[in-house]
């Protein structure tokens, strides 16, 4: 919690201990054969979560009884939640405390879905700005419904078919997102777009779909000074003009998701068509904000607010229940134990479902922004490895693209799949085809194929090529975490982000790394800043090493 080094913690240094003398002998395969005397592994290592306000349909069961834990470890694991006093820091972010300490801000995105009174009360949240959320809310919720009734007109008169989100990072990756996972929620003729890179591309592909008279244009930033963003919507201004000419046109095509006021206005666009937000939200956990203004546009205002519920629910799960049910700090507590002790450097994220094809993209910058750091809160280098870095694709997918490192390769690979009971979609047997290997591939990795079990589906002729059998080996042993949700709803989706959020969140108080600021993106925009200015004559790159010398040489010579 104050930024004390993990490695002094007694049960992290029995953790060690354990892993140094047990996990060369320790196997799921084993593990699970105690089943029969000592009851279900499953039923010990398996959670059901269900949502307080609609139970049976918004459920979520979390089995991580594939995992390389045995009762020992796992109790171990929960008293290194305690010695990092978990449920302390967990309550100061509840506070308001500033525990961003780098910033002196308080971290306070569970204030955004605090808005439920009936949903077993709200928390008892103090800081500036906490009791205006509603009132951005209710904003939200009339602009929305006034652009997808139609009601909302562009200059000539025409209602919106197409919006344009325009940011990046958490001012993108969120609603891009959600808005794919809740696609089935969505408004079809209302059509989303992203614009995020500074590649002119990227906005000259969106712009190409797009009739000025009937797009409106987000620009959401957080600083409203974000060198993408602002190049990006300065671009969007002047294709806007192109056809409308009065700037007085700008305000019903132009509206802005920021902290910063003075910036908006300069922009050109009102304050009466900015939707606010505040300090004490983080980009990449800003969805929940005015930032989700998009997702609300694609969804409508009732499913955004289902989305605001389910996490509010996951909050108040991860505010009150003991560790040891504790679904956020089950997640974290497997991941330190193979990242840490095991060596494992990466997590996968594995959903098998479409929708939730960009789920692992979110969580790239929810985890490795927030816990990619190598100095505690106190200013200490850490001795021991911190945030994993996030990948994973949509299976089955993945299955013909990555699967085979994962089974037969050499790195530890910790995997989380993911998949809901009910498909959106029932068309034929496609979803029991997809959850049958939902179900296969964590039983392939945790349990693999033998010398032996090889020797016989090859036969006696095949299996006198010791180099074949040798190739057809599968260790196993390679732990996983399986969810399950009955369906992929706004309010399931947002508890399943809001579980991860606080698994990031216990790993960070556990690290004693400040997971809330982003120091690390900083250098290389006043490198590009610098580059920048230089970039017009070959005689004014100065200051640089001859390789970077170089390839601006190239580019300048070579510039059309
Ligand atoms: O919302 P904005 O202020 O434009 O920042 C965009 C993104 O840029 C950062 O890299 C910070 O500079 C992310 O943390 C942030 O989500």
């Amino acid at each position: 919690m104050d930024g004390r080094p993990a490695t002094e913690y007694a049960s992290w240094q029995k953790l060690q201990k354990i892993y140094d003398e047990q996990h060369a002998s320790l196997t799921l395969k084993d593990l699970f054969a105690q089943d029969a005397s000592s009851g279900s592994r499953f039923e010990t290592f398996s959670r059901l979560y269900q949502s307080p306000s609609s139970g049976e349909q918004d459920k979520i069961l979390l089995d991580y009884s594939k995992n390389l834990i045995t009762p020992e470890i796992w109790s171990t694991l929960l008293k290194l939640a305690e010695e990092a006093k978990v449920p302390e820091f967990r309550d100061a972010m509840f506070k308001g405390e500033h525990i961003n300490t780098s910033e002196g801000r308080a971290v306070l995105h569970v204030a955004l879905r605090n808005v439920f009174p009936q949903a077993g009360g709200q928390f008892d949240i103090k800081e500036e700005g906490a009791d205006e959320v509603k009132e951005v809310l209710d904003h939200m919720k009339q602009f929305s419904d006034a652009v997808r009734s139609g009601e909302w007109k562009g200059y000539t008169g025409k209602s919106i078919t197409d919006v344009v989100n325009i940011g990046i990072g958490g001012s993108d990756l969120g609603p891009v997102m959600v808005t794919e996972a809740l696609k089935p929620y969505s408004k079809r003729d209302l059509k989303m777009h992203f614009v995020s890179n500074v590649d002119g591309s990227d906005i000259a592909e969106v712009l190409k779909e797009c009739d000025a008279e009937r797009t409106l244009f987000i620009v959401a930033s957080k600083t409203f000074t974000t060198q993408e963003t602002m190049t990006n919507a300065e671009s969007a201004r002047d294709w806007f003009l192109s056809s409308a000419k009065d700037k007085e046109h700008v305000a019903k095509h132009f509206v802005a998701l920021s902290t910063n006021t003075s910036a908006v206005t300069s922009f050109g666009i009102s304050s009466s068509n900015m939707f606010k937000f505040w300090d004490w939200v983080g980009g990449r956990y800003s969805l929940w904000s005015a930032i989700g203004l998009s997702i609300a546009l694609s969804i409508g205002y009732e499913n955004f607010e289902q989305l605001l519920l389910g996490a509010h629910e996951m909050d108040r799960h991860f505010k009150e229940t003991k560790l040891e049910d504790n679904l956020p700090v089950i997640l974290a507590l497997v991941g330190i134990w193979y990242n840490d002790f095991y060596g494992a450097q990466t997590q996968a994220l594995l959903p098998y479902d479409q929708y939730l094809h960009k789920f692992a993209d979110y969580f790239q910058q929810g985890d490795m922004e927030s816990n990619g750091k190598s100095v505690t809160k106190a200013g200490d280098v850490v001795g021991y490895q911190t945030g994993p870095i996030i990948w994973g694709q949509s299976g089955t997918n993945g299955q013909h693209a990555f699967y085979q490192l994962i089974h037969q390769g050499t790195k530890l690979i910790p995997c989380d799949f993911l998949a809901p009971v009910e498909t959106q979609n029932k068309i034929g047997n496609h979803h029991s085809i997809l959850l049958s290997n939902f179900f296969a591939q964590p039983e392939a990795l945790a349990f693999g194929k033998t010398e032996e079990q090889v020797i016989e589906e090859l036969g006696p002729e095949q299996a006198k090529n010791d180099a074949l059998v040798k190739s057809k080996i599968f260790a196993g042993n390679k732990p996983t975490n399986s969810i399950m949700f009955q369906k992929l709803t706004p309010k399931t989706l947002g508890s399943l982000i809001a579980l991860y959020e606080h698994k990031i969140h216990v790993q960070g108080a556990i690290w004693g790394i400040n997971s809330y600021d982003q120091m690390g993106v900083e250098l290389g925009k006043v490198l590009a800043k610098n580059i920048l200015a230089q970039l017009g004559d070959a005689d004014k790159v100065k200051g640089h090493d001859s390789s970077t010398t170089g390839l601006i040489h190239f580019f300048q010579k070579n510039r059309k």
